[in-house]
């Protein structure tokens, strides 16, 4: 028999996840079918946008074989009902204080740096980089944790080594490299090119790594269509063009640049977007999403 959402202790969330205490040593990570677009949270859900979330967290922790924080798999009993599927049973750790991301491409944030001092989080790079630019090789660019509804904060490998210490910086960046690294492969073969990722750890007793959070979902990652990818270009994203297409198009009467809150989406454009994280997962998997449990809930 499987327990209600309300047996367990709410404990926070963000802009489209909960987190619940199952027990002292257990937590449920649980996310949502919300979407966020232009640092909105829109009012219409995409509908098995948290499934195939989950679904993607769940290969990729299979797929890369490091130590990370699941506690049981996919239709784990402590699982209720009405979010089976859409949420994960892990292992409570002590988190290290940084959102770990790997950059292999030139974009977003690290793009507004580089065009104001020619580096990304103090990592000097070559001149002559512009929006999309493959960088020569994926830097680790940390931030630190912002409260809901702020950007992260980029800060410099020697800023993170002096909120968590030298050793633990070290082993933060290499591990987040080559999961990245392993991660882009894997979706370069698919024809998908991972951008950037955002990585959290916990840290064992012993001092080891834990992968935790989601991982290599496109909530925490920038997918784009590798057929379409040209430098110096704003790239597509792979999951969210569509909203953001409409969103800023004629039919929305939304302005972009008001304070005013977005509209609800038409169900033709939220049902699109279900379809393009489902080949995404597809795609990066190799694995069918009609499979995956909660298609019920
Ligand atoms: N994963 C994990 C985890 C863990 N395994 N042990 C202890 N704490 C955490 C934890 C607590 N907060 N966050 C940030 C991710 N949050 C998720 C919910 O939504 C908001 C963001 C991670």
């Amino acid at each position: 028999m499987r327990a209600q959402l309300t047996d367990y202790r709410h404990l926070g969330g963000g802009k489209v996840r909960e987190l619940y205490e199952i027990d002292a040593d257990t937590l449920l990570l649980v996310a949502t079918d919300r979407i966020s677009a232009y640092d909105h949270i829109l009012p219409s859900p995409i509908p098995d946008k948290g499934r195939v979330l989950t679904a993607m967290s769940f290969f990729f922790f299979d797929a890369l074989g490091v130590p990370n924080h699941l506690a049981g798999p996919a239709d784990d009993e402590r699982i209720p009902a009405e979010v089976l599927g859409r949420s994960m049973v892990v292992r409570k750790l002590d988190m290290a204080s940084a959102e770990c991301v790997a950059r292999g491409y030139l974009t977003g944030s690290g793009l507004v740096e580089y065009r104001d001092r020619g580096t990304v989080c103090g990592i000097e790079l070559p001149g002559g980089l512009t929006e999309a630019s493959r960088l020569p090789e994926p830097i680790f660019t940390p931030a630190t944790k912002a409260e809901q509804g702020e950007h992260d904060e980029n800060i410099s490998f020697a800023e993170l080594a002096d909120i968590v210490g030298k050793d633990l910086a070290e082993q933060l960046r290499t591990a987040t490299l080559d999961i990245y690294s392993r991660a882009a492969g894997l979706a370069r073969e698919k024809g998908i090119i991972l951008a950037d990722t955002k990585f959290e750890f916990g840290v064992e007793a012993d001092g080891s790594l834990v992968l935790a959070d989601e991982v290599l979902t496109p909530d925490s990652s920038r997918y784009w269509p590798a057929d379409t990818w040209n430098e110096g270009e704003v790239q597509p994203s792979f999951d969210k063009q569509i909203v953001r297409n409409w969103l800023t198009g004629p039919d929305s009467g939304w302005d972009r640049a008001s304070d005013q809150a977005p509209p609800e989406l038409p169900a033709e454009v939220a049902e699109r977007t279900r379809d393009r994280y489902i080949e995404a997962y597809e795609k990066i998997s190799g694995l069918r999403f009609a499979d995956w449990p909660g298609a019920d809930a």
